[in-house]
């Protein structure tokens, strides 16, 4: 469902551009990043997403001109465990046995595993940040490797309470009402069908301007999102650069120019636990900032698919979005892969997606619809994961159909948005997704039950023919 609200903010377009914003003309220092005095009386402050010492093409920075520096906090400390200020079930340390990680909260299991939709409480009065729950994840922010996955379910606006991770880049997926995300960097509303990517350090805030909602979450614990390579698809398709875009400057001016500071909370997400400071004063105060490390939206409607015009199912990794690269070249440490509505021309060919054991592991969401290799199921804000080799493939149902219809042109995920968050890793899934969510679907494993047998050996083989 689109969202209610029309998004008027004003973005910056492209990818990994070296951006300048100012919400006051002349607030950008000219030619130099630390004058000795700013304009307008400003602090400036880096903030780096890679080691300085990158090379060139990977380096990113970017440099805020605000009101007072971000160091002006009381001290961090953690937050209550009992979810008035945080949720208290998020995991981010999946290093270690299953029996060890995290006092038991992680177990590990390779069955295929199938979620019906995350319940979204509405007499529970949540806002973003109590809203999240992890589901599943890999490796240790500590130690600078792995991902966490995450759903949100909430209901209320954030008040005057600010969250940045330290762990990583948070990728969000809306699939139930916009979000309308206030950075430091400016505002970005982002509504189903959309995603937006806030890198890691980056503080924001939360408001619903549909009321409740529900979203998908993949966190990064090294690295950034980049665009996947094209290679012989050439300069352009997938997702174009021009395509993405990013907030403009503007900071509280009601509370800054009334010169009637408030009390705030900034949240840290720092090693997998929470921790908060207060401050008396709005950390949305930067009033022009320039650089290339910066928060970031994109519509799925834009994705240009690319796939096979003649016969045979293309692997899925024609349909990536974003990457976020491990060290070994061609693997990603996390894939964002979309299934759009596209048509499908394939002669001679099992249509839907194959059968198969996968070195990766898959996990899915549906933001709308339904997806092309499950019939019935596999919902609107439920899950599946399938770990690294366990097998899995189209339904029953999806099989019968894909071998008795008639190959003429057609379309295919019409009305629909699934996605895959692909990773390298093996994963852990929490205690919550698989007991106390309730939401694991038990009979998940009946996709595959009475799958035809057709083998015939006494058959004579058609082969493959040209059209
Ligand atoms: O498992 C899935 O449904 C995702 C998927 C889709 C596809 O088209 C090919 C392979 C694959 O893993
Ligand atoms: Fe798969």
């Amino acid at each position: 469902m689109p969202s209610t609200k029309p998004d008027n903010l004003t973005y910056l377009a492209g990818f990994g551009n070296h951006f300048s914003s100012e919400a006051l003309p002349g607030a950008l220092p000219a030619n130099q990043n630390t004058p000795q005095n700013c304009p307008y009386g400003l602090y400036a402050e880096q903030l780096s997403g890679t080691a300085f010492t990158s090379p060139r093409q990977e380096n990113r920075r970017t440099w805020l001109y605000r009101v007072l520096p971000s160091a002006c906090h009381q001290p961090l400390v953690k937050a209550p465990a009992d979810g008035t200020v945080v949720s208290p079930l998020m995991v981010a340390n999946f290093s270690g046995s299953s029996a060890s990680a995290q006092d038991g909260r992680v177990q590990v299991t390779p069955t295929q595993l199938r979620w019906k939709p995350f319940a979204i409480e509405p007499n529970l009065a949540h806002d973003f940040v109590q809203g999240l729950r992890t589901l599943a994840g890999a490796g240790d922010p500590g130690l600078g490797d792995g991902l966490a996955i995450h759903v949100y379910c909430c209901t209320q606006d954030m008040q005057q309470k600010a969250v940045y991770s330290a762990d990583g880049d948070w990728l969000i997926v809306p699939q139930q009402g916009a979000l309308i995300i206030q950075t430091e960097f400016g505002r970005m509303q982002v509504a189903p069908n959309e995603v937006c990517v806030i890198p890691r350090g980056i503080r924001y805030r939360v408001e619903l301007p549909d009321g409740p909602s529900r979203g998908y979450i993949l966190e990064v614990f090294k690295g950034h999102f980049d665009l996947p390579d094209l290679g012989p698809i050439g300069a352009n398709g997938l997702a174009n650069p021009r395509d993405f875009q990013t907030p403009v400057a503007a900071y509280d001016q009601a509370e800054v120019h009334a010169n009637a500071p408030q009390d705030w909370q900034i949240v840290a997400k720092f090693q997998g636990e929470f921790f908060v400071a207060d401050q008396d004063h709005t950390p949305f105060d930067v009033v022009a900032w320039h650089g290339n490390y910066v928060p970031f939206k994109y519509n799925l409607a834009h994705f240009c698919a690319v796939n096979s015009v003649t016969f045979d199912h293309m692997d899925p990794s024609i349909f990536t979005v974003l990457t976020c690269r491990s060290a070994v070249p061609g693997t990603a440490l996390a894939d964002f892969v979309i299934f759009p509505p596209r048509f499908e021309v394939q002669q001679r060919t099992f249509r839907p997606p194959y059968f198969h054991r996968n070195v990766m592991s898959e996990f899915m969401g549906i933001i709308h619809g339904q997806y092309e290799a499950k019939r019935d199921g596999f919902l609107p804000g439920g899950a599946t994961l399938h770990s690294t080799m366990t097998p899995h493939g189209p339904d029953t149902a999806t099989v019968r159909d894909a071998t008795a219809r008639d190959l003429q042109p057609g379309r295919v995920a019409d009305h629909s948005q699934a996605f895959m968050f692909e990773t390298c890793l093996m994963l852990k899934v929490t205690k919550w997704a698989l007991e106390d969510s309730m939401a694991v679907d038990q009979n998940y494993y009946r996709a595959w039950s009475n799958m035809p047998r057709t083998f015939d050996p006494t058959a004579t083989p058609k082969g493959s023919s040209q059209d």
